[in-house]
């Protein structure tokens, strides 16, 4: 029986400003996420981050992409008219506290010069939050140095267990399925493979540790079932992991309560954005705009609940 894990678990792991705070040690996230073809995927990760309260989050335009189609402005553009507050650019002095990489990005058209980039974060020893795109870059074995979280669904979850050579994928395994067991035993095997948290997205999410630390989280709510919502949890998450990436070096296994925290506090804000507290299919529709739009009452929500 895998875990629940509960609002108690969750309002534990938010860090709440204090008067010695500044915005940088409030935490500073690094993104690089969306490209010509997915701009809203990096305006729904920076939204997102910033509405879970970073302290400075620096995007990092995707180097050497195709032109935009259609007119459409660039990632870089459409972030900025999003949230004026982004910095743009690489880091110049101070290093990011995080980085969240992957969301709205597509292997087969990044460019070698971003490949290059993307490697060496991974090489460095800042923690990172990889989704989509980026997923290809993990692998059994690969020397990274970075701690590191990957955000797959099922789809990616099978692609990423078929890449670590893991076999045929076990006999109870359903991609739709919402029995959080044989989700978190599936999920537990590749994480100790590839050395990594392993955030498993659906109704029912776990999150399970390289060490066989499991949490499930759900079922959500199903309006939650939408595209762009997995960019919003990538950028919840990136935000929680930048605002402490420090503690993560005495306590590795906090990045995967951080997931669960991640996942947890997406659904609520989606339950606040719906009206359907009970997450039973009742409420309203939303987009995933409207998920992070309501990152703030539900965070203050489980920030309530703090002991
Ligand atoms: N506004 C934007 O810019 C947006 C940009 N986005 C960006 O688009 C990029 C592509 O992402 P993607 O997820 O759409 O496509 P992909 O990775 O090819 O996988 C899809 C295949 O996997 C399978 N599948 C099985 N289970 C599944 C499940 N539970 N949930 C989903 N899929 C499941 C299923 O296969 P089937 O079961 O149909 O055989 C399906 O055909 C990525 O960078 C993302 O960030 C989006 O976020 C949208 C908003
Ligand atoms: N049936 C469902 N009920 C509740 N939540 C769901 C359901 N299906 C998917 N989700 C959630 O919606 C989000 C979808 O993420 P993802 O598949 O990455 O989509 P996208 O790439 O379009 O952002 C995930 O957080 C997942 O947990």
């Amino acid at each position: 029986m895998t875990e629940r894990w509960g609002e108690l678990d969750a309002a534990a792991t938010l860090r709440p400003p204090g008067p010695g705070d500044d915005k940088y040690r409030r935490g500073v996230l690094g993104v690089r996420t969306g490209a010509a073809h997915y701009p809203g995927a990096a305006v729904l990760g920076v939204s997102a981050a910033w509405r879970t309260g970073v302290g400075m989050l620096r995007y990092v335009p995707p180097v050497d992409d195709a032109a935009p189609p259609f007119g459409l402005p660039t990632p870089a553009a459409a972030v900025l008219a999003a949230r004026p507050e982004t910095v743009l650019g690489p880091p110049t002095g101070r290093p990011c506290d995080a980085w969240l990489i992957g969301s709205g990005t597509d292997a087969a058209t990044r460019s070698a010069a971003e490949l290059r980039d993307l490697r060496a974060l991974l090489a460095g020893d800042a923690p990172i939050v990889i989704d989509a795109g980026a997923l290809d870059l993990v692998a059994a074995g690969d020397g990274r140095t970075a701690p590191v979280v990957l955000t797959p669904h099922a789809g990616e979850f099978e692609r990423l267990w078929r890449s670590a050579r893991l076999g045929a994928l076990p006999d109870d395994w359903d991609a739709h399925g919402t029995d959080a067991g044989p989700r978190a035993r599936a999920a537990a095997r590749l994480a100790e493979a590839l050395d990594a948290t392993v955030l498993l997205k659906g109704s029912v999410t776990v999150c399970v540790s390289a060490e066989g630390w499991s949490r499930r989280i759900g079922p959500a709510t199903p309006w939650l079932a939408t595209a762009g919502t997995g960019d919003v949890l990538a950028g919840i998450l990136g935000a929680l992991v930048a605002g402490r990436a420090a503690e993560l070096r005495d306590d590795p296994g906090l990045l995967g309560r951080l997931g669960a925290t991640a996942a947890l506090l997406h659904d609520l804000a989606a339950r606040c954005a719906s009206a359907d507290a009970g997450a039973d299919g009742s409420g309203r529709p939303i987009a995933a705009a409207d998920v992070a739009a309501a990152i703030p009452p539900a965070f203050a929500e489980l920030a309530s609940q703090r002991r």
